[in-house]
């Protein structure tokens, strides 16, 4: 397979950022003044079509394998496809570039069978202060259609033994390493192992993380589903695009619509999902003891 091209590099006072055309995929968010937020595995392929392990992976028109299973490639095919560039702009705090990708981009028949309907969608990007992801998928065909998306963000932490995730608490969810559905979430999420949840939840998450000092904040709009996924070091073993280390620096906090919740689309209707990070940097905070 041939390499992809380099990423386009952003920047403005407050941010630089990194997206690759394919899958429109954010790499890197670094907000002036702090540490890069979004992980990229170092042993990543960045090859023409193949999954980029790390940053903001587009997940779309379905997760995993599709609500009803079966369907491939995982994840949907707009995280291997090159998106367009509609628009590019800076200003003194912020970098915006703008995305679009239509049905026709999709070439293998094998995908457009399995999704066999005619859509836009559009990607904004905004790198500042805060990273601001919206993704809008409109119906262009005359027939209604049903679709699920995941905005998938790696983000960095010190140390995934030690991270909080808050705002989850009370949340039904769907525990995908359980195979179990219906468990509730009681006070804040403290990884211990293999996590894969598909949360009932629209709320804000705060990722408290005590080894770099900081909080990242994720406001959700549009989102029924937060999906929390690590793949702890059984798991991270057989997967060689994440490294052997690479596992415990990163929590994945996805904003989406998956499931009983996938966006059904009537001809012409829109649909928006917006994803926003921000960082806080925090006075000391002991957090977890080591494990
Ligand atoms: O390895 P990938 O295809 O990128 O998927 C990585 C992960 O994505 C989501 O978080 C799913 O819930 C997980 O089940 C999956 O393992």
């Amino acid at each position: 397979m041939s390499q992809l091209p380099q990423p386009r590099l952003l920047s403005c006072a407050d941010a630089t950022g990194a997206v690759y055309d394919q899958g429109a995929h954010v790499t890197d968010w670094i907000p002036t003044g702090h540490a890069p937020v979004l992980w990229l595995s170092p042993s990543t392929a960045l090859e023409k079509g193949s999954p980029i392990r790390g940053g903001v992976p587009i997940c779309f028109p379905w997760f995993a394998d599709g609500a009803s299973g079966g369907r491939e490639p995982k994840h949907g095919f707009a995280r291997t496809t090159p998106w367009h560039v509609e628009t590019r702009e800076s200003s003194d705090h912020e970098a915006v570039i703008v995305y679009r990708l239509h049905d026709t981009d999709i070439k293998d028949p094998a995908h457009r069978e399995q999704f066999p309907h005619r859509f836009e969608a559009e990607y904004s990007v905004r790198f500042g202060p805060e990273l601001l992801l919206q993704l809008n998928v409109t119906n262009t065909d005359d027939h209604a259609f049903d679709f699920e998306e995941a905005l998938h963000a790696y983000l960095v932490v010190g140390d995934v033994h030690r991270v909080r995730v808050e705002g989850l608490d009370g949340a039904a969810y769907r525990d995908k390493v359980l195979d179990q559905d219906g468990c509730v979430q009681e006070g804040e999420l403290t990884p211990e192992g293999e996590v894969d949840r598909v949360y009932e939840s629209s709320a804000d998450v705060a990722v408290v993380d005590p080894v770099l000092g900081r909080v990242l904040r994720i406001r959700k709009t549009g989102s029924q589903n937060t999906v929390v996924w690590n793949p702890w070091a059984e798991k991270a073993a057989a997967l060689p695009d994440v490294g052997a280390d690479g596992w415990t620096d990163f929590v994945c906090v996805e904003g989406a619509n998956v499931g009983a919740n996938a966006v059904r689309l009537e001809p012409g209707q829109t649909h928006s999902m917006g994803y926003r990070v921000s960082v806080e940097t925090t006075p000391e905070d002991p957090g977890k003891p080591p494990a």
